[in-house]
């Protein structure tokens, strides 16, 4: 047997990583037809919107799907016919965390994983080469593999691989333009490694054959919540010393700057915040931990938690500042949050740490005002009523005010607290902003964004992450 020359690409679940990803496949291989299906048909719509109004606000993104869209490249809800005329399919479906049965709040929902699976093995009357592009935990392919051979039709074989992805959000385009390496892990058998040649070959269209990095499968599943872990320990680690900072008179952005040149350490992922959020870290580590418990590792498990931990601990701390420098109380007072996003450059909100922030503050009966250039409205009320569930939205609405412009949400607020490092925030008329609060006007930076001694000057009191209140 020689590895299958892909024609036909199918991708199930146009989300945040489908979507992106297969894009730039179409883009960068135009022999190849790429379709990527979900089962929501408003995404879909959205993908396939005359206007280019995309699902995912994501730079550069709109450029891509323009050149490949109607070319080799579609969106649709027809899941099954896309499966059938494919040779590879992509499943790049959601793996939330549990929220009820075993492993609740840990383990991964492998439901939408499965069901994908199932609909592949029901519809497929060819052999295909089925790949995980979903975070799983380790040896999610087995479990994949039993489904396709116990339901699959004479003829018909499936090779599973592993090719997690590694993209960021905000910089998803740039990342798969130029990724550090793709990893993609197959079975160590002469159709495992056919298969893997298969999916090698696609990259090899733009990724230099240097960062296509080959392993086994389970080592590439595990790779991928190791990476995250990792990725994600840097800033719980970071953050734990901004709190020494605050304490003791450093400055986490000179210790960070110093511990980074260090070549061993590396200056990236270093920035101190008001916590982590995202889709993925907070899940991939808590399913690390899971993994860890059910293999009996218990002291693992309890490692990686405290990565989890510390960022819970940040947010609070962060909150409980506010309070403390708004004379111990925030009832009543008004306070602007700028930013909903959990980073700059995206309109995800997913674990937002500015959720919890607006929690925090409106438990403590302050009145919210809250400004992102990028987040829908919908999508932080259902934010902040998922968060509050036994809190009608009506009461929710009586506390928290959305607002046009962050000069509009400053108005007559008593303090600002910066919840995402929007480039915006930087450039906006801080003398403006000060002329419109309440006096003294607090600024707290939660993302080590704005020029404190700047705005010191112009007569703000300014709490920055990981520098002690008292200097500016
Ligand atoms: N968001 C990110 O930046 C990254 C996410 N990942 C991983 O990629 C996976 C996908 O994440 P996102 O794209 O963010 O999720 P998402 O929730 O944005 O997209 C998943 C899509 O799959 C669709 N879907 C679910 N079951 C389906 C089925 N049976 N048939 C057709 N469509 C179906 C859903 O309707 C949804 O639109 C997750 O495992 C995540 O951990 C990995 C790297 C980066
Ligand atoms: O599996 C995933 O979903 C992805 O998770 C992260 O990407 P993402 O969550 O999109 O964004 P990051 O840039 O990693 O930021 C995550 C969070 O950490 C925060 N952060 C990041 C870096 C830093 O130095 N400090 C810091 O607080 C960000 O503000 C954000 O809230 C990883 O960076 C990607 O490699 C991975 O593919």
């Amino acid at each position: 047997m020689a590895p299958v020359k892909v024609s036909k690409i199918c991708c199930i679940g146009a989300g945040y990583v489908g979507g992106p990803t297969c894009a730039v496949i179409a883009l960068k291989c135009p022999h190849i037809k790429v379709t990527i299906v979900d089962l929501n048909q408003a995404r879909v719509d959205a993908w396939n919107s005359p206007d280019f109004a995309l699902p995912i606000y994501e730079p550069g993104l709109e450029d891509v799907v323009r050149q490949a869209r109607g070319r080799n490249l579609f969106f649709s809800t027809n899941v099954d016919d896309a499966i059938e005329e494919a040779d590879l399919i992509f499943v790049s479906v959601n793996t939330p965390t549990k929220k009820s049965g075993v492993g609740a709040g840990f383990a991964a929902d492998l439901n939408y994983v499965e069901l994908a699976t199932r609909r592949i093995a029901a519809v497929a009357t060819s052999s295909k080469i089925v790949v995980e592009k979903s975070t799983v935990p380790c040896r999610t392919a087995e479990s994949m593999r039993t489904i396709l051979e116990a339901n699959s039709k004479p003829n018909c074989r499936f090779d599973i691989l592993s090719n997690p992805e590694f993209l960021a959000e905000g910089t998803a385009i740039t990342d798969l333009f130029g990724p550090d390496r793709v990893l993609i892990g197959s079975l160590q058998t002469p159709e495992g490694l056919d298969a893997c040649q298969s999916l090698k070959d696609i990259y090899g269209n733009w990724v230099p054959e240097e960062r296509i990095l080959t392993v086994g499968l389970w080592s590439s599943e595990l790779s991928k919540l190791a990476a995250n872990a990792m990725l994600a320990q840097r800033i719980s680690s970071v953050n734990a010393l901004s709190a020494i900072c605050e304490a003791t008179g450093a400055n986490i952005d000179e210790v960070a700057h110093a511990i980074g040149y260090d070549s061993r350490i590396g200056p990236k992922f270093l920035k101190a915040s008001v916590g982590f959020g995202g889709s993925c870290f907070q899940k991939d580590i808590l399913n690390l931990v899971y993994l860890s418990e059910s293999l009996h590792l218990p002291e693992v498990a309890a490692y990686w938690r405290q990565v989890v931990d510390m960022n819970e601990y940040q947010k609070r701390r962060f909150s409980k500042r506010v309070v403390d420098t708004l004379f111990n109380t925030i009832t009543g007072k008004r306070i602007a949050v700028l930013g909903f996003a959990f980073k700059a450059d995206t309109g995800d909100t997913r674990e937002s740490a500015a959720i919890t922030l607006i929690k925090d503050f409106q438990s403590e009966k302050a009145l919210v005002n809250v400004y992102d250039p990028q987040v829908e409205h919908e999508q932080i009320w259902a934010d902040l009523q998922e968060a509050s569930p036994l809190v009608p939205l009506d009461s929710i609405k009586k506390q928290v005010t959305l607002c046009k412009s962050a000069l509009e949400a400053c108005k007559n607020a008593e303090a600002v607290v910066i919840a995402t490092e929007w480039k915006e925030f930087k450039e906006i008329d801080w003398e403006a902003v000060y002329a419109g609060m309440n006096k003294p006007a607090f600024v707290f930076d939660g993302r080590l964004l704005v020029d404190a001694e700047k705005l010191t000057k112009i007569g703000f009191k300014v709490t920055t992450i990981g520098r002690p209140s008292s200097v500016a």
